[in-house]
């Protein structure tokens, strides 16, 4: 590792080739400065090679996301420079499950696996990844410190909002992005090429190095293998100008962009075989006491690590599941509602056959998720008023038809959005969990650091409903510079006395992805430029900006997760400007840059303008009555705390979707699996 270190260092201090790039790190120049991205990097962002870049932390395999159908097409020589896969798509009336051929000329782009997009280029201490350093060239102030003096925990309860705002976010995060490596690791994946130009390895230059996806069957599997290290050390002066011109390597995110219930469904046709029933078009559940459940996981000690063996762990459309129970609660309803979905269209269609009833029920699954995620959940985060201005949402009567795709967006989850924005949300973490009866009157609470990975206390007894009307009645925590103690001391304790500070690894996160300052991304969204530390009481309180400076060098050196966090609120919003600017530009995306928008009336992907209107009639407290063990009564706005606009009525007076209107007369066609990409071939 040193070893490797310092011939990176070399590279990046000495008289390489690809110094030039790096000259202006040295001397009296600003050290914190961006490098503007080559034009290679941003062809290979919008590309986004799914060949490059799955790390084999993900599964332990380092072929398990690997996609069978690129193995036959790997390429096998070529004078280009790594040399990026083409695919051609098909038309297909239903997604795929990794994501690609959502955008038909472009079918990588959003995929599993493939890089975070960026709205600043990154800005590293040392230009390529040194996450420590700042503009003075000392050393930013210690995370956890940040956490401990700017960021305060009081607890204090959200006069309007219930702890399901919180989860839905959650579930929506784990939906959108999930940093390649793990929570832990810290990744750089760094192409190498052979020296004919083929893409044969990928290496983590800072901590472990591994090779990439060179299926074991391809000559060049050789080269890489567990001597990667010494693999890279070999590299040739023309590798590492290939490594170099890609620029500083952009993060990995393994899961989809696009708001298509990744989480639930799986990542790639493989996880989702081992989920799936491959009958009545079901995913597959475990019975127990007569209730419906997620498979078990095939990693429980890893998984579950803070369970003793033997109990309940959860195998999921993503490996986060089991973090914490109102997470596995979320997960089972939606995968319950799967289920219920395709019951109904079996009775409704028997001549369907598996495979168009599991494609039909899961874009049903996906439209009511996107309608209740847009029209309900984010107006309370964004503005209703300001999405409608910015195109997020329209005013719909119950009909129309609104195809808004845009191929000119790259869907790609934002590693501003992912790694700073939306965490902020990690301030309505409530850490004590309600258990609620049926007349909402609190039965006993639980300590939410003794339940993370350790899903199993949502089977026992009545919790499972229990839970579920909790998170529906306790308020979440104000969305504020607060963060809960259960997440700011006893994060994953595992039992022990105290635990991690997800607001430290919060900022520290923001650091190794190297994300343009908070400064930079103020100018960016339109909101000046401070000069000086005074230039921030705009929008953030003389003692907020007090105790930064009693830790940072420099007004500059704040970091985006810190700075975006402390800004007064938009009114009518729960963040920001400069977050709200961010997220905003991330929810605009993620809609117009996906082809199969629920609302998009095409007649291969869309609905009919019937069964479009029944969509829109989902809502969450709909799913949570229908999908609960025995929930019979709810609030119609489930996000929002029971008041008497929101009182609690009988589940069967709140609208729900008519599926009668999926009775389909056309004679059976035989719905195949959706893979998408016809051959990869590799084009010049
Ligand atoms: C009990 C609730 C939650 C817990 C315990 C939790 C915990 C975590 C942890 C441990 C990470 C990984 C941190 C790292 O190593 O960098 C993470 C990432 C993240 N969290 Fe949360 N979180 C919760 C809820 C939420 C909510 C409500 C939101 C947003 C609305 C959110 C947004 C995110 C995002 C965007 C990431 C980064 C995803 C990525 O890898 O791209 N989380 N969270
Ligand atoms: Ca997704």
């Amino acid at each position: 590792l040193t070893k490797v270190s310092s011939s990176i260092y070399h590279i990046v201090h000495n008289d390489h080739p690809a110094h030039h790039a790096f000259r202006f790190l040295q001397g009296n120049g600003p050290r914190y400065q961006s490098l503007p991205p080559s034009p290679t990097l941003v062809s290979n962002v919008l590309q986004g090679n799914p060949v490059f870049g799955t790390t084999p932390a993900i599964q332990g395999n380092p072929f398990a996301q690997f996609n069978p159908a690129y193995g036959a097409h790997f390429p096998t020589g070529g004078t280009a420079i790594c040399p990026m896969p083409v695919a051609r798509c098909e038309k297909s009336a239903y997604r795929s499950m990794d994501g690609s051929c959502n955008h038909l000329d472009n079918p990588q782009l959003g995929i599993a696996n493939s890089r975070y997009g960026r709205l600043l280029s990154p800005k590293y201490g040392d230009g390529v990844s040194s996450p420590t350093r700042s503009i003075t060239g000392e050393d930013l102030p210690n995370a956890r410190l940040i956490s401990l003096v700017v960021f305060g925990e009081r607890d204090v309860p959200d006069p309007q909002y219930t702890l399901v705002n919180m989860q839905w976010g959650q579930i929506m995060t784990h939906d959108m992005s999930m940093q390649a490596g793990g929570t832990q690791a810290r990744k750089h994946p760094t192409r190498c090429c052979t020296d004919d130009g083929r893409l044969i390895a990928s290496a983590d230059i800072h901590s472990t190095c591994y090779p990439i996806i060179v299926p074991p069957n391809d000559p060049a599997y050789s080269q890489v293998g567990t001597e990667c290290l010494d693999f890279v050390r070999t590299l040739t002066d023309r590798d590492i100008k290939c490594l170099y011109d890609n620029g500083p390597a952009e993060q990995l995110t393994a899961v989809t962009s696009y708001a298509d219930l990744s989480l639930i469904y799986g990542n790639s046709i493989q996880q989702n075989s081992e989920i799936r029933a491959f009958q009545g078009g079901r995913m597959l559940v475990d019975q127990r006491n007569g209730a419906e459940y997620l498979p078990p996981s095939r990693n429980a000690t890893g998984d579950c690590d803070a369970a003793p063996p033997g109990e309940v762990c959860y195998q999921a459309g993503d490996i986060r599941v089991n973090q914490n129970p109102g997470l596995a609660i979320l997960h089972t309803i939606l995968l319950r509602e799967h289920n219920r979905i395709a019951d109904t269209l079996a009775k409704l269609n028997p001549h369907y056959n598996d495979r168009t009833l599991f494609q039909e029920a899961r874009k049903i699954n996906i439209a009511q998720y996107q309608h209740i995620s847009y029209y309900e959940w984010l107006p309370i985060f964004l503005g209703a008023e300001n999405m409608l201005k910015n195109r997020l949402i329209y005013e719909t009567s119950t009909k129309n038809f609104i195809n808004d795709f845009d191929s000119s967006i790259d869907p790609s989850v934002l590693n501003e959005h992912a790694t700073a924005a939306f965490r902020y949300f990690h301030t309505q973490i409530e850490g004590r969990l309600d258990l609620v009866s049926e007349l909402r009157s609190v039965l006993g609470s639980l300590r939410l650091s003794d339940w993370m990975n350790r899903p199993s206390i949502i089977e026992i007894g009545d919790n499972f409903d229990s839970l579920t009307r909790g998170h529906a009645t306790q308020p979440e925590e104000l969305t504020d510079i607060n963060f809960d103690r259960e997440i700011k001391h006893f994060l994953l304790r595992r039992n022990m006395p105290f635990g991690g500070d997800l607001r430290a690894i919060d900022i520290q996160r923001n650091r190794d992805h190297g994300l343009a300052s908070y400064n930079d991304l103020r100018e960016f969204c339109g909101v000046r430029r401070a000069q000086t530390w005074e230039d921030y009481s705009d929008l953030i309180e003389v003692d907020v900006i007090e105790r930064m400076k009693t830790l940072y060098s420099s007004h500059d050196d704040v970091d985006l997760t810190v700075g975006g966090a402390v800004e007064a609120h938009v009114e009518g919003s729960l963040a920001g400007p400069t977050f709200l600017c961010i997220l905003t530009e991330q929810f605009y995306r993620t809609r117009v840059g996906d082809r199969f928008w629920y609302e998009n009336g095409d007649p291969l992907t869309g609905f009919t303008e019937e069964q479009l209107a029944e969509v829109r009639k989902a809502t969450m407290a709909r799913l949570l009555c229908d999908n609960g063990n025995q929930i019979s009564s709810m609030q119609p706005k489930a996000f929002k705390t029971v008041s008497k606009s929101n009182p609690v009525v009988p589940c069967s007076d709140i609208p729900q979707v008519d599926l009668t209107k999926w009775i389909d007369q056309k004679p059976f066609k035989q719905t195949e699996d959706v893979l998408n990409v016809i051959p990869l071939h590799y084009g010049k």
